[in-house]
């Protein structure tokens, strides 16, 4: 599948943090996830897959292109939606589509009053009176209304109310319909990519964990809860991390049906929902360091 974003044993440092030769690729046509808790390294990836951080070493590419000789081309394809306030307040929505739209050889006017129609929002209006959902609009408006093949966002959905995180879900989905395009966003909601996802990364403390088809992910990992007798140095070898508490284990495998096979029904297995997959990963991460220093 031709990759449309791809990072190369990236690596960014500022003090305190660095992101740790870093690999992903994001395939063109689907909707890629990308989570982690606060301050792992989500933004400083999208800034860097955006140009506007540059790497200390390794390589990135937007659809095959690099940015030292293709940065106005790989712009013109990306709509990028960013977390925090981009436009110059004082601007109209109206207004600022007029500065915008010079940037763009694809702007197209109707679409952009479609989605303003669709976002139900005011054109006139200082967008400093906008609400945070209002504002999250009016970018994602001018984010799509140059008929972007790739879609980036930064923490789209966050501090936003449930009815408006639907609404932009729909918004995205109604877009992939088209073919074509490619989003790739971040956000520490997980519970927004479970219906809309094709592929999850997950990155802690500036590493990349893992980057998983979804699909396969719920086919392959399980929640595992049973007595403590169950565990020792063997059983415990089939689980990503473990939590003990007075009444017995939760446990969370990548490999369900082995799992079904060891403990047989003396063990409870569920479905984990991916903040399951996430503290337990990080978790197991936490207790092999332990572990091994
Ligand atoms: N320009 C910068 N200069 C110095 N430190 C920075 C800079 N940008 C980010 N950092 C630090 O790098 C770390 C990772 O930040 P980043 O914004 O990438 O995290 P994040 O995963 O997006 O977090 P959140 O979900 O809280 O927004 C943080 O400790 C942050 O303080």
């Amino acid at each position: 599948m031709e990759p449309v974003v791809e990072l190369n044993n990236v690596s960014k440092s500022f003090k305190g943090f660095t992101l740790k030769d870093f690999s992903l690729t994001v395939r063109k046509g689907f909707v890629h996830g990308f989570i982690g808790g606060n301050g792992v390294g989500k933004s400083t990836t999208i800034k860097l897959i955006m140009n506007l951080l540059e790497p200390d070493r390794g390589e990135v590419s937007v659809f095959g292109l690099s940015y030292k000789d293709h940065e106005k081309e790989i712009k013109q394809r990306i709509g990028f939606v960013y977390d925090e306030f981009v436009f110059y307040e004082h601007l109209s929505l109206a207004e600022m589509k007029d500065i915008v739209k010079r940037a763009y050889k694809t702007w197209d006017d109707d679409l952009f009053y479609e989605y303003v129609n669709t976002f139900q929002l005011p054109l006139k209006k200082p967008m400093k009176t906008f609400s945070k959902g209002m504002m999250m609009k009016a970018s994602l408006t001018i984010a799509l209304s140059h008929h972007a093949e790739l879609i980036i966002m930064d923490e789209p959905t966050s501090g936003l109310d449930p009815i408006f995180r639907r609404e932009l879900l729909e918004v995205l989905r109604s877009l992939m319909e088209d073919g074509g395009k490619t989003i790739f966003f971040s956000t520490h909601i997980t519970t927004d990519l479970d219906s809309i996802a094709d592929y999850i990364t997950f990155i802690h403390n500036g590493e990349h964990i893992f980057t998983k088809d979804l699909f396969e992910m719920n086919e392959d990992y399980a929640l595992v809860k049973g007595e403590l007798e169950l565990l020792d140095e063997e059983t415990e070898q089939e689980f990503i991390g473990i939590q003990r508490n007075s009444f017995g284990f939760v446990a969370l495998t990548d490999h369900k049906e082995r799992v079904e096979d060891v403990f047989g029904d003396t063990v409870l297995i569920e479905e984990p929902s991916l903040e399951d997959i996430m503290f337990y990963t990080k978790k197991g991460a936490a207790d092999y360091v332990q572990l091994n220093s």
